[in-house]
């Protein structure tokens, strides 16, 4: 669709136009690009205090697509996260989400079609809120239900993914009581909660045992193989945790990383040296990037990655 309308501005264009200016050619051919993808990051770049974090970062997400953001401790995920849900603004470069580039439009006009559960969030719901609410909420894009009214098929929803994902137990408790586990589980449902069109989800198995684990990453491959135009994007720094079904991978490495290159012994960093900043060294099919030259290029150890049934893992050599 997108591409045929792009067809039509630029024959329009070539041939003298309608009544469009060129600007406004150039404009529309803009925003058409931008609703092809459901995010496209091209050369981001974020600083903070004279430090330069990530660079040179570029990422194209299409509806539909599921992909998994992989990188090692303090490489920056959480940063890109931070844009790609209107939480933060690059230094320099684009950030489109949804067809709406970040800094030119309202986050509030397109905020409630992200569904984010991150870390940061689970920070803002008040203590005494019940984790019902704090679900059912995320249909305004709020945290701490003060006036609003929700119809009881809103709540019917909220209860139904609670269940799902193991905790309907939790409804009528306080989100300031609960363990950091079941505090995960109930962002997940948040974050589906809106039936969003880009689902976003920062270490979506922090601090779960090994049943809370595979619970959810089951749940997420059950998401990893639904067939719809939502995008769906899982930030992990364990292989483990990377749900069945998802078959696009980002990885994230330092930009002095030579990612194809084979690694015989561990690479030492230089004490009290910044490290080089954070980027996406890899976009592409999930079964080509996780291989052993590339995830110990990236932990600067060597590796060996192994796959069985879906599952990945990986042992240092
Ligand atoms: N506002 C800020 N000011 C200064 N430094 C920051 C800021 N935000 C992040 N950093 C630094 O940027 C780096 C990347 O942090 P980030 O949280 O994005 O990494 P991450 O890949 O998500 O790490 P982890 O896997 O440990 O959660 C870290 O070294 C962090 O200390």
């Amino acid at each position: 669709m997108g591409q045929y309308e792009l067809q039509q501005l630029n024959d329009q264009t070539n041939q003298g136009g309608q009544a469009l200016h060129s600007n406004q050619v150039d404009q529309r051919i803009e925003d058409i690009q931008a609703e092809q993808y459901a995010l496209r990051l091209a050369d981001v770049s974020f600083r903070r205090q004279s430090r330069r974090i990530v660079e040179h970062v570029n990422l194209h997400v299409k509806p539909g697509e599921h992909w998994i953001v992989f990188g090692p401790n303090g490489i920056g995920k959480s940063t890109i996260i931070a844009m790609m849900a209107t939480r933060a603004h690059p230094s320099s470069g684009v950030v489109e989400i949804l067809g709406n580039r970040l800094g030119k439009v309202n986050v509030f006009s397109y905020r409630h079609r992200i569904g984010l559960s991150s870390a940061e969030l689970s920070r803002a719901f008040p203590p005494f809120e019940d984790p019902l609410d704090a679900v059912v909420t995320a249909l305004t894009a709020t945290t701490g239900r003060w006036r609003d009214h929700y119809s009881s098929e809103e709540y019917d929803r909220a209860r139904m993914l609670m269940q799902r994902f193991g905790i309907g137990y939790l409804a009528g408790k306080t989100m300031g009581r609960l363990s950091e586990g079941e505090r995960t589980r109930v962002l997940i449902c948040r974050a589906l909660m809106p039936d969003p069109d880009l689902v976003i989800l920062d270490e979506p198995t922090t601090g779960l045992d090994l049943g809370g684990r595979e619970l959810v990453v089951r749940a997420l491959s059950g998401l990893g193989r639904e067939h719809s135009s939502r995008a769906v994007i899982v930030v992990t720094h364990r292989l483990e945790e990377i749900p069945q079904g998802f078959d696009h991978i980002a990885l994230m490495g330092r930009l002095d990383t030579h990612l194809e290159e084979e690694l015989e012994e561990p690479r030492h960093s230089a004490f009290g040296v910044d490290p080089a900043p954070g980027s996406i060294l890899y976009t592409g099919d999930l079964n080509h990037g996780l291989t052993d030259t590339h995830i110990s290029q990236l932990f600067g150890m060597p590796m060996h990655v192994f796959n069985h049934d879906g599952r990945w893992q990986a042992f240092a050599r």
